[in-house]
């Protein structure tokens, strides 16, 4: 694999005042270049401003409070789901996680806040919530705007109504000397589309189409990273790949916190939309239920697979 390339190549879409508006020029002129983007790199920096920095800055120290609070008690935080609670891998001693379970609902938030303080922590509550729900209001522009282009906004309709959030929220810490840098291996994501946020450490490497690590530096506050997942590589019958993509923690850096918002989907049946479908593009993805498909990449079969998606539903 090749090295890291610091420079940020990522095309930065701006998704600020009109192009919210779906009948304004900016929207129609945006929505062509993210799928550009997505078809080239699998995910793009969106500029969003609807995250002010107060809340860019809540969020953060909401979440430094939340790890400061003792295992026993993050341990609590569990799941059904794989991988939606708390993680703390022995394999990768930099990473802690904790994840909250539909993030953009008033019972989900509450749920997790009443886990990790019996008490109650209102605050925690309320930053959660809104931004869970700006940024998943960005991940409905985006997916729309993906509809509209490939002309199938009908197929879209089900699936986004289907879609349930969780917030993952990530510590790093440095390395010590005889310690690896991994934060992260590579990976690419089991979602529909997944937005990352970051405090000011860097980290986040992407691969691009050429093999080649790509550093992601100089994010603002206002900088969210949109990227594909697998679900929506089959949906698009693989016109969008998501990326692979992982973390590495310099030593001497300090902690470094970020932010996954991961847009999954439950009760649905994704199938490729007829549209998507010709000559030149056969088939490539049998109908399947995402949520079952995060059951099968932690059976044995999933985890010694090169592609999970393809061994799950490939045609
Ligand atoms: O910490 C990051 O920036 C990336 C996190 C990530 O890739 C994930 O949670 O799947
Ligand atoms: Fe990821």
């Amino acid at each position: 694999m090749g090295s890291v390339t610091r420079q940020n190549q990522l095309p930065v879409l701006d998704f600020t005042g009109e192009t919210l508006n779906p009948s304004s020029t900016r929207w129609l002129s945006t929505r062509e270049e993210v799928v550009r983007a997505l078809e080239e790199y699998g995910c793009f920096i969106a500029n969003y401003d609807k995250v002010s920095l107060e809340l860019h800055q809540a969020i953060f120290l909401a979440s430094q409070e939340l790890f400061e609070l003792p295992t026993e008690t993050k341990v609590l935080n569990t799941s059904d789901s794989p991988s939606h609670g708390y993680i703390a891998h022995r394999r990768i001693p930099l990473l802690e996680a904790l994840g909250i379970e539909n993030a953009t609902t008033v019972d989900g938030v509450q749920r997790f806040t009443n886990v990790l303080w019996p008490n109650g922590n209102n605050h925690f509550s309320e930053t959660a919530l809104s931004y869970s729900k700006l940024v998943a209001e960005l991940n409905h522009v985006v997916m729309r705007m993906v509809a509209e282009t490939y002309g199938v906004e009908k197929d879209c309709e089900s699936l986004l109504g289907s879609i349930y959030y969780l917030l993952r929220l990530i510590k790093y810490r440095a390395p010590r000397e005889d310690e690896s840098n991994v934060g992260l291996f590579p990976h690419a994501d089991q979602t529909f589309m997944s937005i990352l946020h970051q405090a000011q450490v860097n980290g986040l490497e992407i691969m691009t189409k050429n093999g080649d690590w790509m550093l992601i530096d100089s994010l603002s506050p206002s900088s969210f990273i949109v990227m594909a997942g697998d679900v929506c590589m089959a949906w698009t019958n693989g016109r969008i790949e998501p990326p692979l993509h992982r973390v590495t923690i310099m030593s001497g850096s300090e902690q470094r916190y970020s932010l996954s918002l991961f847009a999954f989907m439950r009760d649905v049946m994704v199938q490729v939309p007829e549209k998507l479908v010709d000559d030149e593009h056969p088939l490539q993805y049998k109908p399947f239920d995402p949520f079952k498909y995060l059951l099968f990449c932690v059976t044995e079969e999933g985890q010694k697979s090169k592609c999970q998606i393809k061994s799950y539903c490939g045609v």
